[in-house]
């Protein structure tokens, strides 16, 4: 990988300490030896551009050129990929797989102006256009030839899709549909790359024909022209502003003057409107969410690669940097050798293997049922949308606080830009606002989780994700075990506690006040259940996964994956405490125990830390930071990285003699 770079003694010191081969690991975690390969060379072929190579660091630039920065870069990649096609390259799928990827998160720092048209744009019209409308728009957008986004969310409605504002008339007459924003609150609000850089969007509007209401749904509508780039007829269109991060993502404002579409512009897989008005109800309104759905999925796996980033920095930082003598007779260690340090790190390296794992059973959960929903059978689709909305949740909040730790574990050095944490935590924590705000896609879960429990007072059997509670009901859970296994159990037993109490909490406030209105009420207790049903479902996902992995994968590996699978386990029950207490008898030497097996383990762990970071194969073209490169050359990046500031290219900057020298002597 590096053969020819000159790698710092201490990180080498540690990498000689491995005892797995990297690559074996490497090969595990993107799937296989041939997406290995693919991701590699993708990442080469892209990112060697020589436009890419430029000196610009985009966080010094003013907001208008970050876009018009990021505009060019997005045009750079798309005449590479181009380029690829053209030398006869076959990868399917490639305008996601680079664009909508880790591959560009260097080069788009603060998010993507085409990160809406890759990730949502052309799934819309893939899941809710027809045949021939997918003829007419989709290869284009999959070839970026028309640009989109995914316009839903208004001024005053994000969550209440139900209560969104904008209008679409039909007018049987011309064919026509009239789209409408009656009010400042209708006015579309969020879309990425909806400002200045998209000319199509599906946007989502209330359905009236021939004087009846039909709900939300789907319509196509050219926003700017071709030629010139202005806003078509009726068009009132325009950005945000400035944010806590996604800067040239570009989002945007978007309100309709009574615009005028033909019939055809309706996305019209489910729901139909016919030329003389009459509307076609779908099998189930909820079939339009399923873009919505589709992102969480991708959020899920995208949340493990930002966290591989940040603890690759971590990581690496804290083999190179040495401070604080620990034995006053030695020099000053790694800091990685204070232990406070792997408590830090060592979890966090762990969460990104058991997000990995939860996000590959939930994208087969995905393929499966989507194919199920193609069928007409709906059956399954409460199960992925339930595991969907906590996931997405749950992962959102877990890696927003890595990678804070992650930060804060490299000292003063993790506050500068150039270490690369700022752009990573912007990008996560957007996730925690998008795509369903996080409480309410927990208390979506609980739905989910309040109908199962029902099922188990009545009797019935359940789907495998849930059938715990059964379990718990028939009291076969409760008993500490201070094993992965054991904590999983109690985890179990707390999770189907706290859903019993929610249930039994809902019912009592049943006897006064509607089913809504009570729901409501209990909605405290309703989102932690959903959040521990979440634990318990990427504990168990990593085990099963560790389990599999002694039997296809060397000694050396298996005995690794086991060790990230006890760090896991004992900090989430150390983490849980309070909720396990609850429901689960405990002694204190139990605790005393639990608090021990969690140190053995980020002891027993240390050896093979750097070779876990080292095989999420990041390379430094796609890290971008100062203080995780590959090769530990920390404190030379971080000078070279200063020098290129602004500030820095001129000796005496000129507010010296506009204002502090004037000021000096004024009082002198
Ligand atoms: C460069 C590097 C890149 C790396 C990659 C990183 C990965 C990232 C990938 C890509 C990045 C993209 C960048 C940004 C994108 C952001 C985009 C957006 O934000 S688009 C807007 C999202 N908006 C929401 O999510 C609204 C949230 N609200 C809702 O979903 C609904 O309105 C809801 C569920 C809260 C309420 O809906 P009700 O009021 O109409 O319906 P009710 O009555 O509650 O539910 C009816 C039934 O339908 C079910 N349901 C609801 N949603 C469902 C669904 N999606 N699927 C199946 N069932 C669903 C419910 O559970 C309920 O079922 P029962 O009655 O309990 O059986
Ligand atoms: C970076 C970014 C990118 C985005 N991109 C897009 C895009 O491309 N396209 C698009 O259409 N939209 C987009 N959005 C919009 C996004 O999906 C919504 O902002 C999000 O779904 C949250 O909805 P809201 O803003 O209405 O929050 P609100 O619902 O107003 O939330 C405010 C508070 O009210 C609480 N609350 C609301 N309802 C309930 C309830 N039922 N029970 C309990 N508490 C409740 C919430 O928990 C929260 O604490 C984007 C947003 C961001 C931040």
């Amino acid at each position: 990988m590096v053969a020819a770079q000159k790698i710092n003694k201490d990180l080498q010191e540690e990498r000689d300490k491995v005892t797995f081969v990297i690559e074996e690991f490497a090969k595990w975690f993107y799937g296989g030896p041939r997406q290995l390969h693919e991701k590699r060379f993708l990442e080469n072929y892209i990112l060697s551009d020589p436009d890419l190579q430029s000196d610009v660091d985009p966080s010094y630039l003013s907001h208008k050129e970050k876009y018009e920065e990021a505009i060019r870069r997005v045009v750079v990649i798309l005449k590479r990929i181009d380029k690829l096609q053209a030398e006869g390259h076959k990868i399917d799928n490639v305008h996601k797989k680079v664009l909508g990827s880790m591959i560009v998160s260097n080069v788009f720092k603060e998010g993507s102006p085409l990160t809406t048209h890759i990730g949502m744009f052309g799934q819309a019209l893939a899941s809710l256009g027809t045949p021939e409308q997918q003829a007419e728009w989709l290869d284009r957008a999959l070839r970026c030839r028309i640009w989109g986004t995914y316009v839903q969310t208004e001024l005053g409605h994000g969550t209440f899709v139900r209560g969104l504002e904008v209008t679409s008339t039909y007018d049987p007459k011309t064919k026509e549909f009239v789209i409408n924003s009656p009010t400042t609150t209708s006015y579309k609000w969020w879309p990425g790359g909806l400002a200045h850089t998209v000319n199509h969007v599906v946007v989502f509007a209330q359905l009236y024909s021939l004087g009846k209401h039909h709900g939300i749904q789907p319509f196509i509508v050219q926003v700017r022209d071709f030629e010139t780039h202005k806003p078509m007829k009726g068009i009132i269109i325009g950005e945000i502003g400035t944010k806590v991060g996604f800067n040239t993502v570009n989002n945007g404002f978007l309100a309709f003057d009574n615009v005028r579409i033909p019939l055809k512009n309706m996305l019209m897989r489910n729901s139909q409107v016919l030329e003389n008005g009459e509307f076609i109800k779908s099998q189930s309104p909820v079939l339009n969410y399923g873009v919505m759905t589709e992102v969480r999925v991708d959020i899920v796996n995208g949340m493990a690669q930002h966290l591989a980033k940040a603890v690759t920095i971590a990581m690496r930082y804290s083999t190179v940097r040495r401070q604080s003598p620990i034995d006053p007779k030695l020099p000053e260690p790694k800091i990685i050798e204070h232990v406070t340090q792997q408590m830090k790190i060592f979890p966090a390296i762990a969460k990104v293997i058991a997000i990995k794992v939860a996000a590959d059973k939930l994208y087969n959960l995905y393929d499966e049922i989507t194919a199920e929903v193609k069928s007409g059978n709906l059956s399954r689709l409460p199960d992925l949308h339930a595991l969907s909305c906590c996931l997405k949740v749950v992962t959102t909040n877990e890696v927003a606080q890595s990678v804070q730790i992650c930060r804060l574990a490299c000292g003063g050095h993790g506050f500068l830009n150039s270490s690369g944490f700022h752009d990573i935590y912007g990008n996560v924590v957007a996730a925690q606002h998008y795509e369903g705000e996080n409480t309410v896609l927990l208390l979506q879960t609980a739905r989910y989780l309040i109908k199962a429990w029902s099922q188990v007072l009545q009797g019935k059997k359940l789907t495998p994700s849930v059938e715990y509670l059964s379990a718990y009901k028939s009291g076969q859970l409760g008993k500490w075990k201070g094993s992965p296994n054991g904590i999983l159990t109690a985890l179990q037993a707390a999770t189907a506690g706290q859903i019993a109490l929610a249930y039994k909490h809902l019912e009592e406030r049943k006897k006064t006040s509607s089913v809504e209105v009570a729901t409501s009420q209990t909605g405290i207790e309703l989102a932690k259940a959903s959040e521990l049903h979440c634990q318990v479902f990427l504990l168990s996902s990593l085990m099963w996964s560790v389990n599999r992995a002694a039997k296809y994968f060397s000694k050396a590996l298996g005995e690794v994956f086991q060790d990230i699978l006890h760090i896991y386990a004992y900090d989430l029950a150390l983490r849980n405490l309070g909720s396990m207490l609850q429901f689960v008898s405990f002694s204190s030497a139990d605790l005393e125990q639990l608090q021990m097996d969690f140190e053995a383990s980020l002891k027993k762990f240390k050896n093979n830390s750097i070779g876990v970071v080292d095989g999420f194969d990041i390379p430094d073209s796609v890290l971008g930071s100062t203080l995780g490169a590959y090769d530990g050359d920390v404190y030379e990046r971080l000078l070279s990285a200063a020098k290129k500031s602004p500030l820095n290219q001129e000796d005496v900057n000129k507010s010296f003699d506009l204002y502090l020298k004037p000021f000096i002597k004024s009082n002198l």
